[in-house]
């Protein structure tokens, strides 16, 4: 019996979103990639693992993390502060070329009595959101050290990640311009793709969290993918350690589509 409601309407992914500035993106393609859509036309998409990915967001205290994802999970924006108490959770589902798709956003206190309690729920993260202020240079700075400390308890190489600017409606033109010359750079140099939001007016609020949410999903695929991939006809299969190998043969149907 499936207990869960349906997936809502505007939460459905039927194309790749595209990245906000193309200095800053983790890939500039137009589409999913192929071996992606294809195992999802065909529903071979395997065990249960890549179907809810943890997601953490990290960042100065009252940068605003707590905001983004209310005004993304419950369209909703609170003008007073009150600081997050270690961590707080939210699950947002997806569906994702026909899949579900769940992303668990893990929001950490920024405040540093609580960041010992915070970074214990860092690991297994396969993206990381890393938030500062756009009116506040200090709060950019310090991202490196969010990073750093996220990266400590997750693997470098296969964590997918963000930086985000916030507090969009707070900066002039002019003021954005030069913060996100800077903002650029630090993306760059962290191998992050670059957002500017703001959870008062809900400026790239959703189309930031779909981007996270198709290119964690296409990550997970393919590494799912790349794991099965030694299970592929015509793979040698070593049994124990005494030299025999086995081929498998065919005893399914071949894929169609699959480059
Ligand atoms: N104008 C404006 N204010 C914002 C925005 N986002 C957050 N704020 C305000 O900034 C303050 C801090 O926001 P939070 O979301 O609680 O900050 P946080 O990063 O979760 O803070 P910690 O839980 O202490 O780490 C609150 O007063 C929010 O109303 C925004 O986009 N625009």
């Amino acid at each position: 019996m499936n207990i869960l409601a349906p997936v809502r309407r505007d939460r459905i992914l039927a194309e790749l979103p595209q990245c906000l500035r193309k200095e800053a993106a983790l890939h500039g393609h137009k589409d999913f990639h192929p071996r992606v859509t294809c195992a999802c036309q065909e529903h071979r998409i395997g065990t249960v693992g890549f179907k809810i990915s943890k997601v953490i967001v990290v960042g100065d205290l009252s940068v605003g993390k707590t905001c983004l994802i209310n005004r993304f999970c419950k369209d909703t924006f609170d003008k007073n502060y009150k600081a997050t108490i270690g961590v707080d959770f939210e699950m947002e589902r997806f569906e994702v070329l026909g899949i579900p798709f769940s992303l668990q956003l893990w929001d950490t206190a920024g405040q540093e009595r609580f960041k010992c309690i915070a970074s214990t729920y860092y690991r297994g993260a396969q993206a990381i959101i890393i938030v500062f202020n756009l009116n506040d240079v200090a709060s950019l700075e310090h991202t490196k050290q969010w990073l750093a400390d996220a990266l400590k308890e997750n693997d470098p190489s296969s964590v997918l990640l963000f930086l985000v600017g916030s507090k969009k409606d707070l900066s002039t033109p002019a003021q954005y311009v030069l913060m996100e010359k800077d903002a650029l750079q630090v993306a760059q140099e962290m191998k992050a793709e670059y957002w500017a939001v703001s959870s008062l007016t809900g400026e790239n609020v959703r189309e930031f969290f779909f981007r996270v949410a198709a290119l964690t999903f296409e990550a997970n695929v393919l590494a799912e993918l790349e794991k099965s991939g030694a299970r592929r006809i015509g793979d040698v299969v070593r049994i124990n350690s005494d030299d025999s190998n086995l081929y498998l043969t065919a005893t399914k149907k071949k894929p169609t589509c699959c480059p």
